[in-house]
């Protein structure tokens, strides 16, 4: 689904953010990204949408591999993939319906169609009774949730989520990781960039560790602290 062959990023100004990344993402996977402040999380996100084109190696999701993918066909890929960031990012002055019916429309869907799977998507997320509501009049777990459903509307094959409880309370973190843990179980492939550390180690799904610009950890049902595999580093020493 997901392959980074030997990929480094430097950014103009000198900076290695990612360094030598070779990472397999299969079909269906949970997959938590963790790391601190400037690891190269959202570099690896940036690479994955296309935004930035890695300086050394190879990049494919699908069938497309984008080192090869030709600038017109950016936004049709982009379409494929599903994203919600931290700052939910809705249209103001569309209501909830609207804001998730109009992903829906810029891919030409029918209406048809679209008044069928908007519904859908949004009793999903547990917010049809809030259809008509403005952004402004949400808590930010339902804008958090709005976001979600636009991002699953158009049935993408991977849904990234940049750092998507970072504005929320303990408990609404919560939900949008089962909502996430839920789309997953639907078959949609997942890759959550988080720094909520408590959540990671009790979901005990695929994390993956970057450090400088390097993969450091990549443990299946693992837990977010680097400190857990130093242990068990030293305890194989000892053994
Ligand atoms: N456009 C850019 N130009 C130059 N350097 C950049 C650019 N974007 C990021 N960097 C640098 O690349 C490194 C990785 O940054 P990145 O944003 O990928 O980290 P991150 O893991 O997402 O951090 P955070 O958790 O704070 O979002 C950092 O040293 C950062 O300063």
């Amino acid at each position: 689904m997901v392959k980074f062959i030997n990929v480094s990023k430097k950014y103009p100004n000198g900076v290695l953010a990612l360094s030598d990344v070779t990472l397999t993402i299969d079909k269906g996977e949970f997959v938590f990204l963790v790391g601190s402040s400037g690891a190269g999380k959202s570099t690896l996100i940036k690479l994955l949408l296309k935004e930035i084109d890695p300086t050394e190696g190879e990049i494919i999701v699908g069938e497309y591999n984008l080192n090869k993918l030709p600038k017109k066909e950016i936004p049709y890929y982009r379409r494929k993939i599903g994203i919600v960031f931290q700052d939910f990012r809705l249209l103001p002055n569309k209501t909830v319906y609207e804001n998730v019916e109009f992903a829906m429309q810029i891919t030409g869907a029918p209406s048809k169609l679209i008044r069928r799977q908007v519904p859908f998507v949004l009793s999903l997320v547990g917010l049809a009774h809030k259809a008509k509501c403005y952004p402004h009049e949400l808590s930010g777990g339902e804008q958090q949730r709005v976001a979600l459903a636009r991002a699953i509307v158009n049935k993408p094959t991977l849904l990234i989520a940049d750092e998507p409880t970072g504005n929320l309370d303990p408990d609404t973190s919560w939900e949008i990781m089962k909502l996430l843990e839920d789309i997953n179980k639907r078959g949609t492939t997942v890759l959550v960039a988080t720094h909520a550390k408590e959540i990671v180690d009790s979901m005990r799904k695929r994390v993956v560790a970057i450090d400088r610009g390097k993969i450091v950890k990549d443990q299946p049902k693992g837990v977010y602290s680097y400190e857990a595999s130093d242990a068990q580093v030293l305890l194989q020493r000892w053994i």
